[in-house]
């Protein structure tokens, strides 16, 4: 793979909502664009999902940046590409910095896609050709207006409804969803807010037939989880823990979790996300595909992996219109019935919509190999 040149865009996208998390409440998304240019003059385009604060993780939208530009990109001039599999091993000795690395890994694969003329979906080995998708609601300033969010994402058919929870936002919340909702598939994601002193609290979620607790404990940890596991009858899911392959196999060794969400941007890539399915495909472990209130292209990127046959349970990547008043790609991701139809074009298989690009681009910097 020949490379011309590699963009990056800082943009900035307000959200039709905010979003509130156990770690806080997002309103205007910044994120990192990367657009690869290959000679021939086709681009790929990957999405960085790190946010303005170290918040989910440690990387920022800033660290994102130098990483691109000091480290990641000099790397790619050192020596021609053959396959974008070979991006992963030429960042591996370089540390942590995994959303920074998928960003450009995923832009790549794209480009490579484009250059094939298959979608990026077969060039992984996915198969679906139609996925099935959940929703992530955030916490809300009652349960009223909670219940109307899930109520309105019940009828437009979500396979799976979400629900953030805090130490005070969770027992009761859950009862109240649960009783008005009893036959929904349902689960709660903590992201990192409790400890294990709180076991007692979240085995009372037990009650509630819900399909997994996402990430209670801490971000880094997979000790804990186990021991809590082992006093919970619902599945524990680990999002924030996971970072590689090598994590998963230890986790799973542990009985740290019985479920994986999987993010492309947490574990450094497409190459690395397609090992943590493939491993847990081995072991019989479900998988999903997570999601960072992407716009069009990081949501694209999800699509593609979601069509991998060991993602069985449905994600995060709802429509782009929950999220946006317009998104960045054309069409837009849409969902009928809880179902996304896979685009079967080449590469991420939607149009990058470059007037709508320009508007959201705060700033942007084009690097070139040096001669
Ligand atoms: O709708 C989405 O993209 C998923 C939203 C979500 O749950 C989330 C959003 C931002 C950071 C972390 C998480 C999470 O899965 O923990
Ligand atoms: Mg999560």
């Amino acid at each position: 793979m020949q490379l011309a040149s590699i963009t990056l865009r800082a943009m900035r996208m307000r959200m039709k909502a905010p979003f509130t998390t156990s770690f806080g409440t997002e309103w205007d998304k910044d994120f990192i664009l990367v657009e690869v240019r290959g000679t021939e003059g086709c681009s790929g385009w990957g999405e960085a999902v790190a946010m303005k604060a170290p918040l989910y993780n440690e990387e920022t939208v800033g660290t994102v940046w130098l990483m691109l530009k000091d480290v990641l990109i000099p790397l790619l001039w050192q020596q021609p590409l053959g396959h974008p599999r070979e991006v992963a091993g030429r960042f591996r000795h370089i540390r942590r910095n995994y959303m920074a690395k998928a960003a450009l890994e995923g832009a790549l694969w794209d480009l490579y896609a484009v250059k094939e003329n298959i979608p990026l979906y077969r060039a992984l080995g996915g198969q679906r050709t139609q996925i099935d998708v959940g929703i992530s609601l955030g916490i809300e300033s009652s349960p009223d207006q909670l219940l109307a969010q899930v109520e309105k994402h019940v009828a437009r058919g979500y396979k799976r409804i979400k629900i953030k929870i805090k130490p005070g936002w969770d027992v009761d919340i859950v009862a109240a969803v649960r009783r008005r909702f009893p036959a929904i598939q349902l689960m709660a994601d903590a992201n990192s807010a409790y400890t294990l002193a709180d076991a007692a609290r979240l085995a009372a979620l037990d009650e509630y037939n819900l399909m997994m607790i996402e990430q209670p404990l801490a971000h880094d940890d997979i000790i804990d989880h186990a021991v809590l596991q082992k006093q919970l009858k619902t599945p524990i899911c680990l999002d924030e823990s996971i970072h590689s392959v090598e994590d998963a196999r230890k986790a799973l060794a542990l009985d740290s979790g019985r479920i994986i969400n999987i993010k492309i941007g947490r574990v450094g890539g497409l190459t690395e996300a397609k090992l943590i399915h493939d491993l847990c495909a081995a072991k019989g472990v479900p998988v999903w595909c997570g999601g960072m209130l992407e716009a069009g292209i990081g949501r694209a990127h999800n699509i593609a992996i979601t069509t991998l046959a060991g993602f069985t349970l449905p994600g995060d990547t709802a429509a782009s219109s929950r999220y946006w008043e317009e998104d960045l790609i054309e069409p837009e991701v849409s969902v009928q019935d809880g179902v996304i139809q896979v685009p079967d074009r080449p590469g991420i298989g939607y149009t990058v919509r470059r007037e709508q690009l320009d508007k959201f681009t705060l700033y942007s910097e084009t690097f070139r190999p040096a001669f």
